[in-house]
């Protein structure tokens, strides 16, 4: 690879073709159009990820699954940046390919959606929620242990038509999507962050580049929100320390204190027996760079390990 002099443009972005993953690379092509003057094209692709959708990504080979076609379609030139939900990016990206940004993020948190129910302490005793996240199960356990928690895949536009059809008496989604596809009026309730502590990276985007790309790398960075690039970097630490991947029920989020201090909630559940009691930590400290964010989420990860994380990160999902 050869360190680029100049930006080639149109800036091609390849994108999933989910209605999420479209609105997302929509909105950045429009960000690059209108804040950096660059004309910006998208390059819709089907990825493994989506043809497997309805099979448990945990046992297929996890969130990679989404990036990868991406990432070759990059690397052959045909496309210069992938947009992706951060919440999905793996820990560890291929050489060769960095996140030169992240954006401002939407609401981090779970949303309570039902056609029946205004609230999960509203919910009948023993009531059948959907989900297939591990993270989401093992906390809603920890908060309402009589429930019923059933396998709940497809991307937003399918599970929400699954509660529809009738089959749950309530699901749980990320905030975010349901608000960039205008489906805000679905949810309920949003969980308080401290009750359903969300996923490394929930709710924010990540732009991602040829790491050799150095002039387009330097004008896109300019678009990068710093306080959701340090949290998130906290974030994703953890979930590196802890070999993350999405058998694994953990859930990491940093916001900031009124006194300027970041503060990190993290909790690791038990994926084959989740009603194994949560291993909880918070932490806090002035964080003004990517390397001390980092250093916060991996003392998060020591903390949930010296708690006898061990033992739950040693579990396979049932
Ligand atoms: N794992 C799928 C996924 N990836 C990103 C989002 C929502 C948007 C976001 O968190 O940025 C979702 C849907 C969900 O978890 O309900």
């Amino acid at each position: 690879m050869q360190s680029n002099a100049s930006i080639v443009t149109p800036v091609v972005i390849a994108t999933r073709e989910s209605r999420l993953a479209l609105w997302q690379a929509e909105h950045v092509r429009d960000r690059l159009q209108q804040e950096l003057g660059l004309p910006t094209e998208l390059l819709g692709m089907t990825t493994r990820g989506d043809q497997i959708l309805d099979r448990s990504l945990s046992k297929v080979g996890g969130k990679g699954l989404f990036v990868k076609e991406l990432e070759v379609a990059m690397e052959a030139g045909q496309a210069q940046m992938a947009v992706h939900s951060l919440k999905d990016v793996p820990m560890e990206l291929p050489e060769g390919f960095v996140l030169v940004a992240i954006l401002e993020r939407e609401d981090p948190r779970d949303a309570f959606v039902s056609n029946r129910y205004a609230s999960l302490a509203e919910l009948p005793q023993g009531a059948c929620v959907g989900t297939s996240s591990l993270r989401r199960v093992v906390q809603l356990k920890a908060l309402r242990p009589d429930l019923r928690i059933e396998p709940l895949r497809g991307n937003l536009d399918t599970r929400l038509r699954k509660l529809d059809e009738g089959g749950y008496d309530a699901i749980v989604l990320a905030a975010a999507g349901l608000k960039r596809l205008g489906l805000g009026a679905r949810i309920r309730a949003t969980f308080d962050a401290e009750a359903m502590i969300p996923a490394a990276g929930q709710g924010a985007l990540g732009l991602e580049i040829r790491a050799d790309a150095q002039t387009l790398g330097q004008v896109v960075a300019t678009l990068s929100h710093q306080p959701t690039w340090l949290a998130t970097h906290a974030e994703r630490a953890v979930s590196r320390a802890l070999g993350g991947s999405c058998s694994v029920p953990l859930a990491a989020h940093a916001v900031w204190l009124a006194d300027g201090r970041m503060q990190l909630d993290v909790a690791l559940g038990h994926a084959a027996q989740p009603e194994q009691p949560l291993l909880k930590a918070r932490l806090s400290a002035a964080v003004t760079t990517t390397e001390a964010a980092e250093a916060l989420g991996r003392e998060a990860a020591e903390r949930l390990v010296a708690a006898g994380g061990a033992a739950y990160l040693a579990a396979q999902p049932a």
